[in-house]
């Protein structure tokens, strides 16, 4: 706790002595580059506490029809996606050989149990509420995918802001139940044709779906940055999260959050 008769310093606003301290390399002997392992993982999850900051904010200034600052919480997104694309270039300089020398210290541990970035997924409409179960043990893992499960997803407050505004999006869909996924309506393309055709005159929804549309592009790329590290540091070994590996990596990247956004392209 911050104690009000010290004068506040730098350290001390940003709790650097525990920041800094939380760095606990685990292969002994101590491998030389398990401390890169560590800082990668850490500043994705801060990165991504960030984005889940934005995109429940965002999230909620769609649900008050204020779009102009959804779209300025959105365009943080992106620069904070564009800092976890680029990031993978630092942890590309991990050998296979160098992992190797700390790998068999993870155990069963694996980014699959990540429930920030899971939680990303849920707010951007992937939900599956089966990955609650991998956080049996951590009360306030389960809470926050909870909520982000719980919560109509960006798309969601998007398609009900159209309805609100008289565009023809089905009342099953601005209804549905926004714990399940979404799952892809051709009538919702039509929606977005209208939108596509006419630009000049549904400007800012017209904004925001290309804003959703950069948002997907940018996930994608950090999935598929995260598939080609896997290739090069383990190969097509299976994880240590149970999966088939790499195999199971390039098929996520068939998860579309944003379908009919992609659909109306081949639509105009
Ligand atoms: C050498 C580096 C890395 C390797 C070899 C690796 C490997 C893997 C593998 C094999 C999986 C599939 C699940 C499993 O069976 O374990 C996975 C999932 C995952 N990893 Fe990594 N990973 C690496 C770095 C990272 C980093 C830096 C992050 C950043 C947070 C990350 C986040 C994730 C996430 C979120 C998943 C779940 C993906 C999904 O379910 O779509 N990984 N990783
Ligand atoms: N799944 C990785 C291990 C791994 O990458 C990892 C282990 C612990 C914490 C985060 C990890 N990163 C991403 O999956 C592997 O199979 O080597």
């Amino acid at each position: 706790m911050a104690d009000p008769t010290e004068p506040l310093t730098y350290g001390r606003y940003l709790h650097l002595d525990e920041l800094l301290a939380a760095q606990a390399p685990l292969s002994r002997p101590e491998a030389h580059d398990e401390l890169l392992f560590i800082i990668q993982h850490q500043t994705s999850e801060l990165w991504l506490k960030l984005a889940l900051h934005e995109l429940t904010g965002a999230c909620d200034d769609l649900a008050r029809d204020d779009l102009a600052l959804a779209l300025k919480r959105l365009a943080r997104v992106k620069h904070v996606q564009k800092q976890l694309i680029e990031q993978w270039s630092v942890l590309a300089t991990l050998t296979p050989s160098e992992y190797q020398r700390f790998r068999g210290f993870l155990g069963t541990s694996s980014g699959f149990q990540s429930y920030q970035y899971r939680a990303v997924e849920f707010l951007l409409g992937a939900k599956d509420p089966a990955m609650l179960e991998l956080h049996a043990d951590d009360a306030a893992a389960r809470a926050l995918l909870t909520a982000a499960l719980e919560r109509p997803s960006l798309y969601d407050e998007f398609l009900r802001l159209l309805a609100r505004r008289g565009h023809p999006v089905p009342d099953d869909v601005a209804h549905r139940d926004v714990r399940a996924a979404h799952r892809e309506d051709p009538r919702l393309v039509e929606v977005f044709r209208t939108i596509y055709d006419a630009p000049e005159r549904h400007w800012d929804v017209y904004e925001t779906c290309e804003e959703l549309v950069d948002i997907e592009d940018n996930l994608q790329l950090w999935r598929f940055r995260h598939l080609k590290t896997v290739e090069r540091t383990i190969g097509f070994r299976t994880g240590t999260g149970g999966t088939t590996g790499a195999s199971f990596l390039r098929r996520v990247l068939d998860l579309s959050f944003f379908p009919e956004l992609y659909a109306v392209r081949t639509a105009l």
